[in-house]
């Protein structure tokens, strides 16, 4: 019998006076899209208009709806609220501003967050869409989701988020090393980790050993291939040994388009019931491994390929269970390989 239909058949309040007490969390996130008539009231991170600081108030009405879910749902159960934290971000486009909200829930109680955390980030983009829609009503609200839990029987979003900047590569069509290429103003290598800094605990280079003694890229946190350097795979399995309780988003260092826009369709859509989730190839629709990210599932269907002679990461991810999405852009996951193709990419990057 469903815990929440009584012997009647009427809907009920799910008992849960003998569950036990544990530490609840909930992540829960929203997207949502304003046309290009909002990007001249940008500043900073705040969107600033007449009616006063966008993603401030947002915030407050967030805050107060999560405290309050038990009154807008008629079967959650009142919990006390022991966190609520949001992350908003403002992502300029050219032809649209995006705003990107998260909601983190936490309680210690008999049952989870996850409704709290939905309410929170809804409540919150349904005032950012109150305090925009006298310049336009033309604002989408998309992608709710929920986006981690943890605490109570079922557990999603268990694992973090690690990033992972392929390096190890010979550039021997290019004549120079491509992770040292600059785009916007250093190292690209150095950008993209940085860039994933932003979504990630912990990244790193990924290198051969000694590689980057004595470059810029010196600094940086790397993981040296602990197998024979062989392709990219020797990187991504090198990263799958040492952090295997961990989701890897895994990008290559000779993506010149890739920037936080290209990255929200996966870090929006991800999932841990896949090996990977990755985008498509445009045309081609293979899925592309070198813009992905794999959950610890992928060390065991990695372990077999590669004891089986595969060294092909795209052969690899063919043969197994993929979340693949369509990429935002043609270029999202264009690479480049010769110095024609360097100086083709930063023409288009400089004229962006
Ligand atoms: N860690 C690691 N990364 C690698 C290795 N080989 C290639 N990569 C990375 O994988 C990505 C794609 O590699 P390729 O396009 O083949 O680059 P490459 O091998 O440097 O270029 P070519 O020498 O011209 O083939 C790049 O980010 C490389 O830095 C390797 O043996 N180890
Ligand atoms: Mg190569």
């Amino acid at each position: 019998m469903f815990s929440h239909i009584n012997e009647n058949q009427q809907p009920q309040m799910v008992d849960i006076s003998d569950k036990d007490v544990s530490d609840r969390r909930a992540v829960a996130a929203a997207l949502i899209e304003l046309p290009p008539v909002f990007l001249a009231y940008q500043q900073e991170n705040e969107l600033c208009l007449k009616k006063g600081a966008v993603l401030q108030t947002a915030i407050i009405a967030g805050t107060m709806a999560v405290k309050r879910t038990a009154e807008a749902i008629p079967f959650c159960h009142p919990l006390p609220i022991t966190a609520c934290q949001f992350r908003c971000e403002l992502l300029p486009l050219a032809d649209k501003l995006q705003i990107r909200l998260e909601c983190e829930v936490k309680t210690r109680d008999r049952t989870g967050v996850e409704m709290e955390s939905l309410h929170g980030v809804t409540v919150a983009a349904l005032t950012v869409y109150d305090m925009c829609k006298a310049l336009s009503s033309n604002i989408v609200i998309r992608d709710v989701r929920l986006l981690a839990k943890s605490g109570g029987k079922k557990t999603l979003g268990q694992y973090p988020l690690y990033g992972l900047v392929l390096t190890g590569g010979k550039s021997e069509r290019m004549g120079r090393d491509k992770a040292l290429l600059d785009y916007y103003g250093q190292p690209h290598a150095q950008y993209l980790y940085h860039l994933l800094s932003q979504y990630c605990e912990q990244v790193f280079l990924s290198a051969r050993s000694q590689q980057w003694q004595g470059t810029p890229l010196a600094d940086l946190p790397t993981l040296g291939d602990t197998l024979p350097s062989e392709g990219p795979i020797s990187g991504i399995l090198t990263a799958l040994r040492t952090y295997s309780q961990v989701n890897w988003l895994v990008v290559a260092c000779d993506l010149p388009y890739l920037k936080a826009e290209t990255l929200f369709p996966l870090l929006q859509q991800y999932r841990e019931d896949v090996v990977a989730t990755c985008y498509h190839h445009p045309q081609e629709r293979f899925p592309e491994p070198l813009c992905a990210i794999y959950t610890p599932q992928a060390l065991g269907v990695f372990e077999a390929a590669y004891a089986a002679g595969e060294r092909c990461p795209v052969k690899v991810l063919q043969q197994a269970v993929c979340h693949c999405i369509a990429p935002c852009h043609p270029t999202t996951t264009a690479n480049i390989n010769t110095p024609e193709d360097y100086t083709h990419a930063l023409h288009d990057v400089r004229a962006q």
